[in-house]
């Protein structure tokens, strides 16, 4: 059980909302009437809402709810129609998703995928690389000789210490390849860590995961909070967001339905129709 029930969200009711999201002491992310159309498909409809600092939020709703688009148009996939996305009080709307990402906001598992004929040493070490785009990083990257090696070491030594947080420094000299589904997850939630993150938005963590993987998953990403990151999860298992969120999110039709604490949510009437009165 996640810290929910101290969180000062957690004595909230699940509000209905309209353009007005609820207030949020600290946002590390605020999205503003988000719109973004296909043709005549309005994906996300006037969105709005705000991710506390610090808080592991869900973002839930059925198929076709516009999680994926807003993710979208979060991480900069996508330019909304209208709208604006402000990540720590930077309007960052339509910018790409290296800039995005060189900011610090870093979706995991839509990352690159990792090189499956390279060690999971080299891949952690490509991993800001990718995530931030060759041509920004070699102009981020010190260029003198000396510097570059330096940087290297740096790198190397957080490699490492990111490799034994998740436990896989074991596996630092396998071929990516011989990973199983497992090792690839924490090699992938490894790698986003490198670029130095504060808000992580984890598409579908758990989806494939065996139990005791999903056990060590979730204990990462609270140790992780505890260390002071962000995390916006899109998760269709319920028990995760009801046990291991402390804010949820719900979007229908584009829109976003209600918000609140995990249990507010799953016994609001609107919450649970839109579920097509499924179990929530
Ligand atoms: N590239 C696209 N072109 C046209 N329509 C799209 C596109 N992407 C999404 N849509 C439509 O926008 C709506 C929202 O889709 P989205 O994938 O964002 O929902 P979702 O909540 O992530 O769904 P799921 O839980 O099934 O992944 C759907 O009707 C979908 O068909």
């Amino acid at each position: 059980m996640s810290d929910a029930d101290s969180s000062p969200s957690a004595a909230d009711s699940a509000m209905g909302t309209d353009s007005d999201h609820r207030s949020v002491d600290d946002p590390i992310l605020e999205i503003e009437r988000v719109v973004k159309r296909f043709g005549g498909i309005t994906a996300v409809d006037d969105a709005s809402f705000g991710i506390e600092r610090g808080s592991i939020t869900g973002l839930i709703g059925p198929n076709g709810a516009g999680k994926s688009t807003t993710f979208n148009c979060i991480t900069g996939v996508y330019e909304p129609d209208e709208g604006s996305v402000v990540f720590d009080g930077t309007d960052i709307t339509g910018r790409t998703p290296n800039r995005v990402a060189t900011a610090g906001l870093v979706r995991t598992f839509q990352i690159a995928r990792e090189f499956p004929e390279m060690t999971v040493l080299e891949n952690m070490m490509l991993a800001p690389k990718n995530q931030l785009g060759e041509s920004l990083w070699r102009s981020v990257a010190p260029r003198t000789r000396g510097a570059v090696i330096e940087e290297e070491k740096r790198l190397r030594e957080r490699a490492w210490e990111v490799l034994e947080f998740f436990e896989i420094d074991h596996l630092a000299g396998e071929y990516a390849g011989t990973l199983s589904g497992g090792q690839r997850k924490l090699l992938e939630l490894a790698r986003a860590l490198l670029t130095e993150p504060e808000l992580l938005l984890l598409d579908e963590p758990m989806a494939g995961v065996n139990p005791s993987l999903e056990k060590k998953l979730l204990e990462h990403i609270h140790e992780l909070q505890e260390q002071g990151y962000t995390f916006l999860l899109v998760e269709h298992d319920m028990d995760v967001i009801m046990n291991h969120t402390e804010h949820v999110i719900v979007m229908h039709q584009g829109s976003v339905l209600a918000e609140g604490a995990p249990e507010a949510v799953k016994s609001n009437e609107e919450v649970i129709e839109a579920y097509l009165g499924g179990e929530v």
